[in-house]
């Protein structure tokens, strides 16, 4: 049975689109009453409010309306993918109407499309998650049209949890790239680093990818070991995030210590890493995004904001030194 009408729990909403992924008419259904989210090649659509961006959720009537003054119909919505559903069980699903005109569709939903690693900065928590997952979904489904084995089309689920080969019956679920990132310490100070494509002055924790067969510790080593020479000594898990830049990772994010702190900069990777105190890394927090040059032509040294793990972990870091300084001070 479908959860119906109002529900409130965690477990109705789990439940309910557990039956949405699995059954196509139930979520054929779902899309004639749910609200979306729209995408333009990739893009989402946002309001501006203030200074920040706001993903409008369309409900399925405006939506239809939109969609017929381009000769459209409801058929359009089955190339929805589903998202999530609202705290009253209202499926939320994620369309790309990228063969439109852009100009003229913002105009008619009086919004703009804006490119997500763009407007991510300026957009509130809760919508940069469900962007984040949306244009990840999208992205995959545009990318995985073909079975890889017979060159034939796939075809998506109405939900869009997976695409089947036509030809073969091969299942195609979506992906994601597990990466970890690691902040390494050696005791007082932090090791964050620079990489060539990064804009300037942006120092972060050691991020790479898992290869195949690792476990998530063998891959802290080795990137560890590979990026900056230094063998790792304990690692604690910290947290993850789902990041969709470039294409779909799964951060893992990890606090590890190394004893030695002598560094041998691997250039091909990184284009600088260094040690910092722990007063260079309150004020690196501090700093804006992309600060502007300062009188010697360089910048200040600043670290991801806010919707990067990688900010999260180097706050934990502070914390957890300035616990340790005020417990020394109270011995
Ligand atoms: N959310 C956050 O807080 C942060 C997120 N990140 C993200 O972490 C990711 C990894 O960091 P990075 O240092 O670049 O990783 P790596 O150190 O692993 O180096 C990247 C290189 O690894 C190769 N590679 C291996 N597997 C993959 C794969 N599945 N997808 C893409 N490339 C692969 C590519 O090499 P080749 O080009 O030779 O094929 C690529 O150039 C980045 O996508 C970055 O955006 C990084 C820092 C903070
Ligand atoms: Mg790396």
């Amino acid at each position: 049975m479908v959860a119906q009408g109002w529900c409130s729990s965690y477990i109705k909403h789990t439940r309910f689109l557990f039956e949405l992924k699995e059954n196509d008419d139930l979520c054929r259904q779902a899309l004639t009453s749910g609200s979306f989210y729209l995408f333009h090649n990739l893009s989402p659509l946002v309001q501006k409010s203030g200074s920040t961006y706001h993903a409008p959720a369309i409900s399925c009537s405006d939506l239809l309306k939109t969609l017929s003054q381009y000769g459209k119909d409801k058929s359009t919505l089955e190339e929805s993918v589903l998202l999530g559903c609202s705290d009253s069980c209202t499926a939320e699903f994620a369309l790309d109407l990228g063969k439109l005109e852009q100009s003229s569709l913002e105009k008619e939903l009086s919004a703009e499309f804006r490119d997500l690693s763009k407007a991510i900065v300026k957009t509130d928590g809760k919508n940069i998650s469900l962007l984040s997952r949306a244009q990840a979904l999208l992205r995959w489904h545009e990318n995985n049209q073909y079975c890889s084995k017979s060159g034939k089309p796939t075809q998506k689920n109405v939900s869009g949890s997976k695409r089947v080969c036509s030809s073969n019956g091969m299942v195609y679920y979506p992906q994601m790239s597990p990466v970890v990132i690691t902040l390494v310490s050696n005791g007082n100070r932090c090791l964050l680093a620079n990489q060539e494509s990064f804009p300037p002055g942006m120092y972060t924790a050691l991020a790479g990818f898992c290869e195949i067969g690792e476990t998530l510790e063998e891959t802290v080593r080795r990137e560890v070991a590979e990026e900056v020479g230094l063998e790792v000594d304990s690692l604690r898990y910290y947290g993850s995030q789902h990041w969709p830049f470039p294409m779909s990772s799964l951060m893992i994010a990890c606090q590890a210590t190394v004893k030695d702190d002598k560094l041998d900069i691997n250039k091909a990777e990184l284009k600088d890493a260094r040690w910092f105190s722990l007063e260079e890394v309150i004020e690196a927090l501090q700093v804006q995004i992309m600060p502007p040059k300062m009188a010697d032509g360089t910048r200040p040294v600043w670290v991801p904001p806010r919707f990067a793990i990688a900010h999260y972990l180097i706050q934990e870091w502070v914390q957890i030194q300035k616990t340790r300084l005020e417990e020394k001070i109270n011995i």
